[in-house]
């Protein structure tokens, strides 16, 4: 059985660092495991321009305790108004990598997000052009749609007609949870790709009902049933470059979490590559690991790879029940007061 395992540092292609008090309380745990992450402009109010983007990039580099490196890559909130001489000036600023698209009223803070498809064509016609790569929330919103087939029905009325029509736009179907978002990745056109939680990984809906409600385990797109996680653990154990990592860590406070109406997202920075060790190490895959953690992303996002690496030790280790954040209002980490079964070297 392998017991330790050696990998080139991962990036995360998908993560929410939100700002201010929670920014400065897990930025570290980003930190210590990834160089690079791909961070979400989904703020109080959204980061739609180069400006706010910039501003942002600064307070997160402001909040990196000394010792510890990370490159935030910055992305732009689309919305019915975005304007595509302002994505322009961002993508050739350097520090914007991508542009998000929520579906208005999709997931959290994203009410700013676009109303219909067709307002923002003349921004995708730009971004194909440039080479600026489009982020997806790939869930409808209709209220006639279930939830649990949200992420399904996107794909054929939006995801299929939008990588069609814009033939050279460069797309990455963010968080996919179901058997149809991994095919349709997989026979996809060039230039598409998809990010894969470990939560998605880990866990199906069961995670979230039996035994009593468990709103820490709530998330968007929601849990699916067993034979879509499955799936996801087949597309990203086959070796395909066009799934990446990308943890979609949404850190919610306790008390937003924990009440009659809850938060999606689920925290998982605190032990990110040390849960998709997990996962791969259960499908017998270990050795997929590095190209989807560490290969993939850069490779797609045409970045280089990272030349430092990071050690995993097959070591069980305990989770805290909550990670300080606010007085009083703290964070409660994925599988809190429960054990790892690997950890990182040097943490
Ligand atoms: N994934 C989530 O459940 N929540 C994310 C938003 C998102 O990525 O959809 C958040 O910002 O909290
Ligand atoms: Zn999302
Ligand atoms: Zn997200």
């Amino acid at each position: 059985m392998t017991q330790t395992l050696t990998l080139t540092r991962p990036d995360d292609w998908h993560l929410h660092l939100r700002d201010g008090d929670v920014l400065a309380a897990v930025l570290p745990d980003s930190a210590r495991r990834f160089a690079r992450a791909i961070v979400m402009p989904n703020l109080r109010p959204p980061v739609t321009t180069l400006a706010q983007a910039l501003a942002y990039r600064e307070s997160i580099l402001a909040a990196l305790p000394e010792g510890l490196k990370f490159e935030p890559l910055m992305t732009l909130y689309l919305t019915d108004n975005s304007s595509a001489d302002e994505i322009e000036r961002a993508k050739a600023s350097g520090f914007v990598h991508a542009v998000k698209l929520y579906p208005a009223g999709a997931t959290t803070n994203s009410d700013s997000g676009v109303s219909a498809i067709e307002k923002v064509y003349p921004v995708l016609e730009r971004m194909e052009k440039i080479g600026l790569p489009l982020l997806l929330h790939g869930e409808v919103t209709h209220a006639d749609v279930d939830i649990f087939d949200r992420e399904r029905v996107f794909i054929d009325r939006v995801l299929a007609p939008l990588t069609a029509r814009f033939a050279g736009l460069r797309t990455v179907f963010e968080h996919i949870t179901t058997r149809e978002a991994a095919q349709f990745v997989s026979e996809a056109r060039e230039g598409v790709a998809a990010t894969v939680t470990a939560h998605h990984l880990l866990m199906n809906r069961n995670a979230i009902l039996v035994g009593g409600i468990r709103p820490h385990h709530y998330c968007l797109p929601v849990l699916k049933r067993e034979t879509h996680r499955q799936a996801l653990i087949d597309a990203v154990c086959s070796g395909s470059p066009r799934f990446f990592l990308g943890t979609d860590s949404a850190p919610h406070l306790r008390s937003n979490k924990e009440t009659a109406c809850g938060c999606a997202g689920c925290y998982t920075s605190h032990a990110a590559i040390e849960l998709y060790a997990e996962a791969f190490d259960a499908a017998g895959a270990l050795d997929k690991l590095e190209a989807f953690a560490s290969f993939n992303g850069p490779d797609w996002y045409g970045l280089p790879r990272n030349r430092d690496t990071i050690t995993l030790v097959r070591k069980t280790v305990n989770i805290p029940e909550i990670l300080p954040c606010l007085p009083g209002d703290p964070l409660v980490p994925l599988r809190a007061g429960g054990t790892l079964a690997w950890s990182l070297e040097g943490v």
